[in-house]
């Protein structure tokens, strides 16, 4: 081939976290939605190798605005604002429909290996978050918990968070797509799975904390180690920081928030249907990272707050969950290694252990 330029392949993968062999790529997702077939193949295939490696990474040009992901953090800063007793007036009710508003300390992530277990670690490091829950909307008997009757700050918040929840939902079955691609199924494999939007818009609030909270309780965390529990999740972290993934080497690693990206994590199910081929990692969240070229000590007492966004998505509620085509079989020496199981009972399974 001497006088040939190689063709230059189309790689739109960068390093977004590299450490004790935690490897989080940074995929350029604009060429999975408006390229070639090509583009779309190549694209496909490194999504789905990083949640068979890590089961993370980082998505830039996914399609959702910064001034539309910005409108959305502005309301729910606006909602957590509003006084203790009109945000409890909308509590959080069953982990069935997994709805409303999550005070201080009622869910703990970090899964106990018993409900006694979990009342000791809430009491000794209850996570320091509230969150405010957001299903399907207009599911019978399962309302959403708006708080449009409030006032008018309450309706635009309702229409804020719909809007938000169809781009969300659009932007997963594009994702399923690049991992039907990767995953050597027909693209639109899951386009029957996920189409019902069976999905969780989950606003957190970590408030303010006095840094003596963490310094005096190396325990102390702001949400606890899980794995997340449906297909993916898209995670929308502000700038402070102090998220972090379990690395194979069982050390937490900063996934340090990179601007306009979203975090898209595999969660349990989806590794489950993958018949683990694809992983749902651990993560936490701690105390925001120290800068890394600051000498000074930082004066205030306290942590600023934290705000996220986790949309959590799953298989529609009614879909059988069993192992993919071509991740097990008698050719290839792999049995299935669960049986199939119903998405919404799953669901439900996990939140009740975490409630
Ligand atoms: O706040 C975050 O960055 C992560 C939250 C999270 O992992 C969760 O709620 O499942
Ligand atoms: C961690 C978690 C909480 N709530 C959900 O609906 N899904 C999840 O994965
Ligand atoms: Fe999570």
């Amino acid at each position: 081939m001497a006088g040939n330029l190689p063709q230059q392949e189309c790689k739109p993968v960068s390093t977004g976290v590299d450490k004790d062999n935690l490897v989080i790529p940074l995929i350029d997702f604009g060429p999975f939605l408006n390229g070639t077939p090509a583009d779309k193949h190549s694209v496909g295939i490194a999504v789905t190798e990083a949640f068979k490696t890590s089961g993370f990474l980082y998505l830039k040009n996914h399609g959702i605005p910064p001034s539309v992901v910005s409108r959305v953090f502005a309301s729910s800063a606006r909602f957590f604002a509003r006084p203790q007793a009109e945000k409890d007036s909308l509590g959080w009710t069953t982990p069935q429909s997994n709805r409303g508003y999550v005070a201080r300390g009622r869910e703990k992530l970090t899964r106990p290996d018993d409900k006694s277990n979990v009342q000791a670690l809430r009491s000794a490091n209850p996570d320091l978050k509230e969150t405010m829950e957001i299903g399907r909307d207009g599911v019978e008997g399962l309302p959403n918990r708006w708080p449009d009757h409030i006032d008018d700050e309450g309706k635009d918040f309702k229409q804020v968070m719909q809007s938000f929840f169809q781009t969300c939902k659009e932007l997963h079955t594009q994702v399923m797509r690049a991992v039907s691609i990767g995953m050597n199924l027909p693209e639109s494999f899951f386009d029957e799975f996920v189409d019902a939007g069976d999905n969780n818009l989950r606003l957190l609030h970590y408030p303010p904390i006095p840094r003596s909270v963490f310094s005096s309780n190396p325990d102390q965390v702001r949400a606890g180690e899980h794995s997340d529990y449906g297909s993916l999740t898209l995670l929308f972290q502000d700038a402070r920081g102090g998220l972090q993934v379990r690395s194979p080497k069982g050390t937490f690693i900063d996934a340090t928030p990179i601007p306009d990206t979203i975090v898209v994590n595999a969660g349990d199910l989806l590794a489950r249907w993958s018949n683990d081929t694809i992983k749902s990692t651990k993560h936490r969240v701690v105390e925001p990272p120290k800068p890394a070229n600051s000498e000074a000590e930082d004066s205030s007492d306290m942590y600023p707050a934290r705000y996220s966004i986790a949309y959590f998505c799953n298989p529609n509620n009614d879909k059988f969950i069993e192992a993919l085509p071509g991740t097990y079989g008698e050719d290839l020496h792999i049995p299935k290694k669960y049986s199939g199981i119903t998405s919404g009972d799953y669901l439900v399974q996990r939140l009740t252990a975490t409630y």
